[in-house]
């Protein structure tokens, strides 16, 4: 369980980036998180694996509050938190092989991880990971030879080759076409149900957040004001996380806009 206790974050230009969050993440939940640009969504999910350091409050995970952690400690707990990022963070000249074993980085010795030696169980992990995403073909190849698509569920089973309890996705589909945005969205809901894996996704797609939560908190100006199933959720909600009346602009589209978008990004390779 993820549990924030009055967390505060002031950036060091003082500008508060979370304004006293109280809330709790069960094991297994998957969250979406919404808000418009700059309400701190992405605060919020960075906090949990200390990209970012709350200045205040206490954050518990599995009941230890991490904000005492030393560096020793940071580093196990990072190796149990996955992380997707809209623009993927793929080393690009490498083979996609090559980029998924590297979730394996913080569980092989320094050693070893220098020289990239990696044991043939953590090969055969990646290339289930790479199975589990549909794109274990793409083992051997360039990643900057794949699509945006494909390139975000490189970064999903890299995620999932840590063996994490927890994933963090920051706007993982911003970047994507609205049919490979579910492609995603789909590949994230499903492993969080198979492996029971918390799943924290930031996302600012309000039909998105509706069809994927379990659970929608929304976020403004870095204070939680909504927290509820997402069963619970309709437009007058998102209108006063927002502040504002709903725009077409905050919603992805949906499957059927499949047909009538000529520039979609299923998987063709560049
Ligand atoms: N390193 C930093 N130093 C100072 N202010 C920051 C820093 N990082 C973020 N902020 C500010 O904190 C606020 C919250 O930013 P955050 O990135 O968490 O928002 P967000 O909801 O994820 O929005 P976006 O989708 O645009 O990233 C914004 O006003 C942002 O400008």
């Amino acid at each position: 369980m993820i549990e924030f206790n009055n967390v505060s974050l002031t950036y060091p230009n003082g500008h508060q980036g979370l304004k006293n969050v109280n809330l709790k993440f069960n094991d297994g939940e998957f969250i979406v998180v919404v808000g418009l640009s700059g309400a701190g969504k992405s605060t919020l999910i960075r906090s949990i694996n200390q990209l970012v350091k709350p200045t205040e409050g206490e954050l518990l995970i599995d009941g230890e509050d991490t904000l005492k952690f030393n560096e020793k400690k940071m580093r196990k707990l990072r190796t149990k938190i996955g992380m997707i990022f809209q623009n993927y963070n793929l080393v690009k000249r490498s083979t996609v092989l090559k980029n998924v074993l590297t979730g394996r980085l913080g569980h092989i010795g320094t050693f070893r991880s220098m020289f990239n030696l990696f044991p043939q169980s953590d090969v055969r992990l990646a290339m289930e990971s790479l199975n589990r995403v549909g794109i274990a073909e793409k083992a051997y190849v360039r990643s900057d030879q794949l699509s945006g698509g494909q390139q975000q569920r490189v970064s999903i089973a890299r995620a999932l080759t840590q063996q994490p309890k927890v994933i963090l996705a920051d706007e993982p589909v911003a970047s994507l076409d609205p049919p490979t945005s579910h492609i995603v969205m789909k590949d994230l809901k499903r492993i969080n149900r198979e492996d029971n894996i918390t799943t924290i996704v930031n996302l600012h797609f309000i039909d998105m957040a509706m069809e994927y939560a379990d659970r929608i908190i929304g976020m403004r100006a870095g204070e939680v004001v909504f927290d509820g199933p997402a069963s619970e959720v309709t437009e007058k909600t998102f209108e006063e996380i927002y502040g504002r009346p709903i725009k077409e602009d905050d919603l992805r589209g949906n499957l059927e806009d499949e047909e009538e978008n000529t520039s979609t990004d299923t998987g063709v390779e560049k």
